[in-house]
């Protein structure tokens, strides 16, 4: 795939930064697909509102660029509370969790982004707030040095992470609720890219966007970032309209692979292949071999992989399929003969 795009689709601009603010759903109307999550989702909320109570702690889990810190929005929108926002690697003094702890109002949002990176004493700390909305600050030091509790308001604290197998059991069985997202499908993607195209006010063909969102990686990070560099070929190159034609010639100019499959995915099936003659080969050596850790290839990687039909998890480990041989434009050389 392009330099321009990881698996995630990040790597803004600052300018693209805010674009891609505005091509963010607010509520849960604007937020497409996820059906089962979402239905969920709005029941919880609803019923929250009703009791006037904080809504459960809720974890979302999943690939980049899938809406889980949309959703964390989404959520706090819903549920008319305010919304703080920080992040695991950011938040390593108890004091600065105290302080946010303190100021939310009651039924407010907390958001932890990549919630598996807090250190273990603001996970310990945060245990407490989460179950019993309640802290204990240390006040004065040397011998007057003492432990006051401190009531908090009801709030919900709303988890994001990539990689849940890192999350300590006891951090997990704090969520009442917790979604996994999904990759989504080809439709889906076609209208997204068509409502982001509606707010970025450029036409766009229903053809094109179903071409772009084909190559998007099941991503909606993914499909807008294409959306917007097709964006500028239609515009510079053709004549403002992004139809099939500019779409097909601004996407090759782009390198995008036909299934949107990137580097890293490409790197994998190639390893696979050309190293380990198709497989089986166990996670590790695999990690090892593409040099990227294990967590990431089974976390981030590995399902859309799956998904697509061009790796298979088998017991003795990773296969790739006749559709990887196919993609990558390789033979299979079948010791058995036959089949392929
Ligand atoms: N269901 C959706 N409908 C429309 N747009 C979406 C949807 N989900 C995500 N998006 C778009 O994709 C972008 C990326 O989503 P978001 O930032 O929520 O992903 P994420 O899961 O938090 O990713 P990361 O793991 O990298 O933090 C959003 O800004 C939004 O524009
Ligand atoms: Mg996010």
């Amino acid at each position: 795939m392009n330099e321009n795009l990881d698996a995630s689709g990040e790597n803004f601009s600052p300018e693209e930064f805010d674009i891609e603010r505005a091509l963010r759903p607010l509520s849960f109307d604007d937020f497409a697909g996820q059906d089962q999550v979402l239905e969920n989702l709005q029941v919880f909320v609803k019923a929250a509102n009703l009791r006037d109570e904080a809504l459960d702690h809720t974890l979302f889990h999943g690939p980049p660029g899938l809406g889980k810190t949309t959703l964390a929005h989404i959520l706090a929108n819903e549920l008319n509370a305010g919304i703080k926002v920080t992040s695991g690697p950011v938040l390593d003094k108890p004091g600065d969790l105290a302080g946010l702890l303190t100021n939310l109002d009651e039924r407010d949002v907390l958001f932890i982004d990549e919630i598996h990176r807090l250190s273990p004493v603001i996970e310990e700390y945060l245990y407490s707030a989460m179950e019993d909305f309640k802290i204990d600050i240390m006040i004065e030091s040397g011998p007057n040095a003492r432990s006051v509790q401190i009531n908090l308001n009801p709030f919900t604290l709303v988890g994001a992470t990539t990689r849940s197998g890192l999350l300590t059991a006891p951090m997990r069985a704090r969520f009442g609720i917790s979604s996994r997202l999904q990759y989504y499908t080809t439709e889906l993607l076609s209208d997204i890219i068509q409502r982001s195209a509606h707010i970025l006010n450029v036409p766009i063909t229903m053809e094109a966007a179903i071409e772009i969102a084909g190559r998007s990686r099941g991503t909606p990070r993914i499909a807008n970032a294409l959306l917007r560099r097709v964006r500028d070929f239609a515009q510079i190159k053709g004549n403002g309209k992004i139809d099939i034609e500019i779409s097909k010639y601004g996407l090759k100019a782009l390198n995008v692979d036909a299934h949107g499959l990137d580097e890293m995915d490409n790197k994998i099936l190639t390893t696979i292949i050309e190293k380990f003659k198709g497989g089986p080969v166990g996670i590790t050596t695999l990690s090892t071999a593409v040099s990227e850790s294990a967590e990431t290839i089974e976390e981030v990687y590995e399902p859309f992989l799956i998904q697509q039909g061009f790796i298979v998890r088998t017991p003795r480990g990773r296969e790739v399929t006749e559709a990887a041989y196919r993609h990558l434009g390789k033979t299979r050389h079948n010791p058995q003969g036959g089949l392929f």
